[in-house]
C-alpha cells in the first residue's frame, strides 16, 4: 500500500510511516504520472490540484488529506462522489497567520515611525486566521472592527460590520475569507478605489481575493496605499509590477511555521486513523530548540514588540530575499522557510503582570 506526499510535509515518517511506503514529491508536480492502483492514501497541501484525473489514476484511493485550511485545490464534489474520505486541516496554522499580520503592522509602524493605538484595523473573515488575527490586536487594546457576514447570519455574538464599513472607516485592512466564488475578487476595482487614500491593506488568504490588476492600476494612482502581500495570483509566478509596488512581498509563508506543519500533519493523522491509534503530541514531534530567553522591559512598548516579533521572524528579511529570488524563485523560498517558529518559541520573562497578560496573549511562552 503507498503514501504519496508532498515533500513539504512535516512529520511524515513518525506519523505516517506505519501505514504505508510513503513515496514523497513536489506538490506542484504531483500529477496522474505518480499515482496507480496502489495509491492508498494521498497527503497535499495547497499546491496540488485534485480533480478527476488524479482521482481516476488512483482507483484504490482511501484518503485524501490536505494539510491546510484552504480547499480550493480540492474538487470536493469529484472526491465524494468516489466516496473517498478526505479531511483538510482548520486553524493549523493560524498562529503563524496571527503573527505574520502582527509583525507586519509593526514593521510598517516602525518604518513610518506611527503609533497602532491611532489606527482602525478592519478584519474582513472570522475565523481561524482572522480570529487568531483579532486576539492579538485585541491584546494590544488595538480597535478593530470585524466583517464576516455568514458569521452574523449565523448569529454569532459580537460586533459586526458590512465590507463597504470597513472599507470607509478602517486605516488598515487585513484579508482572511476563503477563496469562493463569494470572494472571487471581493476587492475589485470599484471597491479598491474606495479604501482611503493611505490605506495599510494586508492579504495573507488568496491571491484571487483581491483583483491584482486592478489593485496595481489602483496603487499606481494612489501612491500612499501600502500593500503588505503574501499571496497572489497565478502563484508561484505573481505579477512582478505588483511584487515591485508592495511594501512587504513574501511567497505565501504567512502560515508557514514549524508548530503549524506539524499540526496539520497530526489533523490528518486524527484523521486518517479515526481515532484507532493515537495521534503523538506537538512536543514528540518537534525536534527542534526552543530559542534564546528574552528579558521583557520594564514597559511593553511597540518599538521593543516590533524588535522582539522580527527576531522570532524576519519579515523584512523574508520580503528581500523573496525579492531576489524572483521571478523563478516562489517555492524555493517557500521551502526555505521551513524552519521558522511561532512566538510561542520564544520565552520571556521578567514580565509585570500585566504585560505577562498581554505577551501571552500574543503567543510568546512567560
Ligand atoms: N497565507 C497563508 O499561509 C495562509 C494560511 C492559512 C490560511 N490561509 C487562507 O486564509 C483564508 C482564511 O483561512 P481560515 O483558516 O481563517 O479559514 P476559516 O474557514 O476558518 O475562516 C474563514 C472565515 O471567512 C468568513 N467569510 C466567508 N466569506 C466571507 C466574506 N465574503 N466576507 C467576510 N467573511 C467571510 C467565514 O464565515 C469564516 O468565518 C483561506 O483562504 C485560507 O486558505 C492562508
Ligand atoms: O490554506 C492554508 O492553510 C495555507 O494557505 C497553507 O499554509 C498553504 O500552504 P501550502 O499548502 O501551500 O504549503
Amino acid at each position: 500500500m503507498s503514501i504519496i506526499a508532498d515533500e513539504n510535509m512535516a512529520a511524515l515518517a513518525p506519523l505516517f510511516a506505519d501505514y504505508g511506503d510513503i513515496k514523497t514529491f513536489p506538490g506542484r508536480d504531483i500529477d496522474p504520472h505518480h499515482v496507480d492502483d496502489s495509491t492508498k492514501v494521498m497527503l497535499l497541501r495547497s499546491v496540488t490540484k485534485v480533480d478527476a484525473a488524479l482521482l481516476d489514476a488512483a482507483p484504490n484511493l482511501e484518503f485524501i488529506g490536505t494539510a491546510t485550511i484552504g480547499t480550493d485545490h480540492f474538487d470536493i464534489p469529484q472526491i465524494e462522489e468516489r466516496r473517498v474520505r478526505w479531511s483538510n486541516a482548520p486553524g493549523c496554522n493560524a498562529q503563524g497567520v496571527g503573527e505574520y499580520v502582527l509583525s507586519s503592522l509593526l514593521l510598517l509602524a516602525q518604518r513610518s515611525d506611527e503609533d497602532l493605538q491611532t489606527k482602525t484595523i478592519g478584519i474582513v473573515g472570522l475565523g481561524n486566521t482572522g480570529t487568531a488575527v483579532a486576539r492579538r490586536l485585541r491584546a494590544l487594546g488595538y480597535t478593530i472592527m470585524c466583517c464576516d457576514p455568514p458569521r452574523q447570519q449565523r448569529g454569532d455574538a459580537g460586533q459586526w460590520y458590512s465590507l463597504e464599513q470597513i472599507i470607509a472607516q478602517c486605516d488598515v485592512i487585513t484579508l482572511h475569507v476563503p477563496l469562493s466564488s463569494d470572494t472571487f475578487y471581493l476587492l475589485d476595482n470599484q471597491r479598491l478605489s474606495q479604501l482611503q487614500a493611505n490605506c495599510w491593506l494586508i492579504n495573507a488568504s488568496r491571491g484571487e481575493v483581491i483583483d491584482n490588476r486592478a489593485l496595481i492600476n489602483y496603487k499606481q494612482q494612489q501612491p500612499t496605499l501600502r500593500l503588505v502581500l503574501d499571496v497572489w495570483e497565478n502563484e508561484p509566478t505573481p505579477m512582478m509590477e505588483l511584487v515591485a509596488l508592495a511594501e512587504i512581498a513574501t511567497p505565501h509563508i504567512a502560515g508557514y511555521s514549524v508548530e503549524g506543519k506539524i499540526r496539520g500533519s497530526q489533523m490528518l493523522h486524527q484523521a486518517l486513523y479515526q481515532g484507532k491509534q493515537t495521534t503523538p503530541t506537538l512536543a514528540e514531534l518537534i525536534d527542534v530548540e526552543p530559542l534564546p530567553v528574552v528579558t521583557a522591559p520594564a514597559q511593553l512598548e511597540q518599538q521593543w514588540l516590533a524588535q522582539i516579533c522580527a527576531t522570532v521572524y524576519d519579515i523584512a528579511q523574508e520580503d528581500l530575499r523573496f525579492r531576489s529570488a524572483l521571478p523563478t524563485g516562489f517555492d524555493a523560498r517557500r521551502k526555505a522557510n521551513l524552519a521558522r517558529r511561532e512566538f510561542s518559541a520564544q520565552r520571556i520573562i521578567g514580565a509585570p503582570a500585566g504585560m505577562a497578560t498581554t505577551l501571552s496573549e500574543l503567543g510568546f511562552t512567560i
